[in-house]
């Protein structure tokens, strides 16, 4: 089985970042870059991290007009990313020109309703449906739109599973048992998200954050 935990790069330091990588690499399968890797160093950073040899994730979230979307998908081809995301609430116009625009071999997967967010955030915005009906109605717009799968918590994986048999699912908010939670609202255990049909499990804190980094990276590929 390929090694489905992808470490979240949510470091500024590229020197920094990359020791992390190259610490941990034998018990993760790739690496998420997000916003703060690349507002922080771009194309380059991204290079750097790829060096290492595992497959890159670019977390960027990209939420525009299709256009634009487009343009920015079109912006990181030549980094080859294997998996990119963009928000489902930009629309399914936005996510099929973004799918064409990304070209073979680069997974886009649509964030649904992030992981730090849970039933009264949906009310406050307005929104009257539980959190698993707008992932489920997210998830099915994104599949129309041609996307490969989406983000969701592991609340609602198995749910989104059933309905969409061969899509894929990334989660994060992912805690070890006992672990902090931090930010993270709607957090489940690896192995439950991997059971329940996750096929990226994205792990940050738990791991970055650790005392021995490549012990809890290890920690956890034995649980799954
Ligand atoms: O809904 C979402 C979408 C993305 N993320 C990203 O995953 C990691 C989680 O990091 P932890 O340290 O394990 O909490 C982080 O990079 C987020 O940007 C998410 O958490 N939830």
């Amino acid at each position: 089985m390929t090694n489905p935990v992808f470490l979240a790069l949510d470091i500024p330091q590229i020197d920094a970042a990359k020791a992390m990588a190259e610490k941990v690499k034998a018990h993760v399968g790739g690496f998420k870059l997000g916003l703060e890797f690349f507002c922080a160093h771009g194309h380059h950073g991204v290079r750097e991290i790829a060096q290492v040899g595992l497959p890159i994730f670019l977390d960027l979230k990209l939420h525009d007009i299709p256009n634009t979307v487009a343009g920015a998908m079109q912006s990181i081809h030549t980094l080859e990313p294997s998996i990119v995301t963009v928000h489902a609430s930009g629309g399914r116009a936005m996510m099929e020109d973004a799918k064409a625009a990304a070209g073979d071999g680069c997974k886009v997967v649509a964030v649904t309703m992030l992981t730090s967010l849970s039933g009264p955030d949906l009310e406050r915005m307005g929104m009257a449906s539980s959190v698993e009906d707008q992932v489920l109605r997210l998830a099915e717009m994104a599949n129309l739109a041609g996307l490969d799968g989406i983000v969701c918590s592991g609340h609602e994986v198995s749910a989104v599973h059933s309905q969409w048999k061969d899509g894929f699912f990334v989660v994060p908010g992912l805690r070890p048992a006992g672990a902090a939670v931090g930010d993270q609202k709607r957090v489940v255990t690896p192995r439950q998200a991997r059971d329940d049909g996750a096929g990226v499990l994205v792990i940050g804190r738990p791991i970055s954050r650790a005392d021995d980094p490549v012990e809890a990276a290890r920690a956890i590929e034995a649980t799954l």
